[in-house]
């Protein structure tokens, strides 16, 4: 009998190695897939992305696998930097990670490992895929809660998730690193990676100021003292502390300031005092482009948990007023920095249901 064939994305990191290498195991003829994703000219000084491929050579050397490189920098650029710019000019704060993932991982990677005679493919990803009885495809949180990357990859469809496995879903991450050793990969001990998807770990604003103009304006409180100036709105996130500029003291009660609300019109930037003021909290937000692995919207009032960004607890909400590509939410308990551009990424239990884009709070 012909064994089946995978195609594993391999980033150089210690997951997707430890994934080729299970999946080795079990018997599949395993083909590792490094992409280049980013075209950096002028600068290399926080790019990865050569050390990263010398990695997955030797890894894939090791455990004995072939290799292919494949760049989709320019769908890249199109699909994910494009919108993840257009996102921060409109004054949001985009997760590129999540349309990486719908874009680039799950649509370019996947029809090219089609095209390469793989039945599945296979990420370094700690999520878990699962059938129900009724034949739908489901995604799950990944044993390892602390690890859990569902909320990155909530909006991958049915064709998606029956063409996809997570190897790693089961494990805890010390067990992986364990394995690592083990079986003397060479990159056992190599650090996780923290940087924006394939942008890497370089100083976010300087990056930033590359391709967003500087349009400063005035910082103001709610009751509309003007208390500072900000260099551009696409530079702040709310719930932003740290880079305001402003000190604890300046005019106001000494608590800390924090970014509250932007004013795009205005060219405004709002910043109150105190992380519990009222202005920081919302009870309910408004989220488009929803999408739902299950193919069609949970019923209006159903109640399940959300977050509105990742590394966050489970949050109990009812949905409500959903339809076409919009849904709203209503939490139990108001919510902190609730910030238009990230997801709001809908659970039940374990099974990630979906989820949509935060277009506004408190509405
Ligand atoms: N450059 C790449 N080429 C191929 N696949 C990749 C690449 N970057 C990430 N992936 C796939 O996506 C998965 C999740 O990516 P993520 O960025 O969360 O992990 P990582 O820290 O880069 O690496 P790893 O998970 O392999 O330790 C990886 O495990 C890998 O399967």
């Amino acid at each position: 009998m012909t064994k089946q064939r995978i195609v594993v994305g391999m980033s150089g990191g210690v997951d997707s190695s430890v994934a080729a290498w299970l999946l080795k195991q079990q018997g599949y003829e395993v083909i590792g897939l490094f992409m280049k994703n980013w075209e950096d000219d002028d600068d290399d000084e926080y790019c990865s992305t050569r050390q990263d491929w010398l990695d997955v050579v030797s890894v894939a050397d090791l455990i004995g696998i072939d290799l292919e490189a494949v760049n989709f920098s320019a769908e890249y650029k199109d699909r994910v930097f494009a919108e993840f710019l257009r996102e921060y000019a409109a004054g949001r704060t985009p997760n590129p990670d999540v349309l990486c993932n719908a874009e680039i991982k799950f649509k370019a990677f996947l029809d090219h490992a089609f095209a390469l005679g793989a039945q599945k493919i296979a990420t370094g990803h700690y999520a878990r895929v699962q059938q129900a009885a009724h034949g739908s495809f489901q995604l799950l949180k990944a044993h390892d809660l602390s690890k859990d990357q569902s909320y990155f990859l909530h909006r991958l469809t049915q064709p998606q998730l029956a063409r996809t496995c997570f190897p790693l879903g089961e494990l805890p991450k010390t067990k992986v690193r364990e394995l690592a050793a083990q079986i003397s990969l060479p990159n056992a001990q190599k650090k996780d990676s923290t940087g924006i998807c394939f942008i890497g770990e370089r100083p976010f604003r300087e990056f930033l100021n590359r391709y967003l103009p500087h349009q400063p304006g005035p910082m103001k409180t709610p009751d509309g003292r003007v208390v500072g100036e900000h260099i551009g709105l696409a530079f702040y996130t709310l719930g932003q502390r740290k880079g305001i500029g402003l000190g604890g003291s300046r005019g106001g009660n000494g608590e800390p300031w924090f970014v509250a609300m932007k004013d795009l019109a205005q060219n405004t930037l709002y910043v109150v005092q105190g992380h519990d003021h009222p202005w920081l909290t919302s009870l309910t937000l408004q989220a488009t482009d929803a999408s739902w692995v299950a193919g069609e919207a949970p019923p209006d009032g159903f109640i399940c948990s959300a977050k509105t960004r990742y590394r966050q607890m489970d949050m109990q909400c009812a949905i409500e007023g959903s339809g076409g590509d919009r849904f709203a939410l209503r939490f139990n308990e108001a919510q902190w920095a609730v910030t238009p551009g990230q997801s709001a990424v809908l659970y039940d239990g374990d099974i990630c249901l979906g989820g949509g884009v935060i277009d506004r709070v408190n509405v």
